[in-house]
């Protein structure tokens, strides 16, 4: 079976308070776009033990046996697209499986990850690969967890993982585990997405924030039209997160002066988005940048 992990962007972030456990409150809309990566899991009892064809590397063993044939209840992790930092064992995709497995006795799976999410981007593309992990594994093996079972599942994999289960637009708070559905539809408008070369570490973006109580709540000001949100939707990373990568904050000038109706940075950056009324020239315009474009947010 397969599915196609797909990105978020955060719409107003405000850093609150600094719990005891070393997290933070905080306070935000998740929007889920169409920028995604693919993800599929096949019991190795349809492929046999022959490695998949048109996958250029091996990328993990963990589990397997020394000639690469997994063992029963093993699986072997297939990763193209985007190179990913560490080790394949700790891809967030192999720590879901390893929830599930303490609790479910599964098959042999082999387990192919195309990535398409750039990473430290505040985009939750590993967060999402972990979620719908776990969404696959329930639905492929009729594993019988409910969703608010997979969202509790989802909190010990990382603080955005749980939105991914819900996977819809949300106002979120504690760590970003509280979530509560809103009716917001932007599809008339179209999002750009500029990734530059800044890789921005979520852990270091929080330590560099004062937490503080937002001036105005984020469920009013989400509430009125995008054209107000330039004044009123603030992002708490960007202010330290500009002053360190002053180039995040040229890009989101530049896509304010191509006729953004909105720009901002998603999560703790580096990408930037911006929504538009019409799609702008930007072809050219951000040479040497990862760049997306979606003619409707959140398609
Ligand atoms: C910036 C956001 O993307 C906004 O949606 C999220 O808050 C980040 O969520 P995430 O990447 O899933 O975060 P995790 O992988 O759980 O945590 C990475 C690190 O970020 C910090 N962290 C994360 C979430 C949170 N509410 N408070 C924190 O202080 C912690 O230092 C933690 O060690
Ligand atoms: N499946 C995965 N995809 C991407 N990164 C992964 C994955 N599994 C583990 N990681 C690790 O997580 C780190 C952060 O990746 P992620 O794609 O979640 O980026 P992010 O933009 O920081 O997300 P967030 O919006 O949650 O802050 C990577 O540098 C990588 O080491």
């Amino acid at each position: 079976m397969i599915c196609f992990p797909n990105a978020k962007i955060n719409l107003g972030l405000h850093v609150v308070s600094r719990r005891k456990d070393g997290y933070h409150n905080l306070e935000t809309i998740f929007y889920p776009i169409g920028l995604k990566d693919a993800l599929e899991i096949v019991p190795v009892v349809e492929t046999g033990a022959k490695k998949p064809a048109g996958v250029p590397e091996f990328t993990a063993s963990t589990g397997s046996t020394a000639d690469n044939k997994p063992s029963p209840g093993k699986y072997r992790f297939f990763q193209t697209g985007i190179p990913i930092e560490g080790a394949p064992e700790n891809n967030l995709v192999i720590k879901s499986l390893h929830l599930i497995a303490t609790e479910k006795k599964l098959p042999e799976i082999d387990i192919h990850l195309l990535k398409k999410i750039p990473s430290g981007a505040g985009l939750g593309g590993g967060s999402s690969d972990a979620a719908f992990m776990l969404r696959l594994l329930n639905e492929t093996f009729d594993l019988g967890y409910s969703k608010e079972e997979l969202m509790l599942r989802a909190a010990r994999l990382g603080a955005d993982c749980p939105f991914f289960i819900l996977n819809r637009p949300a106002f979120a708070t504690g760590t970003g585990d509280e979530l509560e559905p809103i009716e917001l539809d932007l599809s008339n408008y179209m999002l750009l997405l500029v990734k530059p070369d800044i890789m921005v570490s979520t852990k270091e973006a929080y330590a560099m924030i004062t937490p503080r109580k937002p001036d105005l709540p984020l469920r009013e000001i989400i509430r009125k039209p995008p054209e107000t949100w330039r004044e009123l939707l603030k992002n708490d990373f960007e202010p330290p997160v500009f002053k360190k990568f002053p180039e995040i904050c040229r890009i989101r000038q530049k896509l304010y002066e191509m006729g953004a109706v909105y720009a901002s940075m998603s999560g703790s950056g580096s990408s930037v988005f911006g929504l538009f009324e019409e799609e702008p020239d930007w072809r050219g315009a951000f040479a040497g940048h990862f760049v997306w474009n979606s003619d409707k947010v959140g398609r």
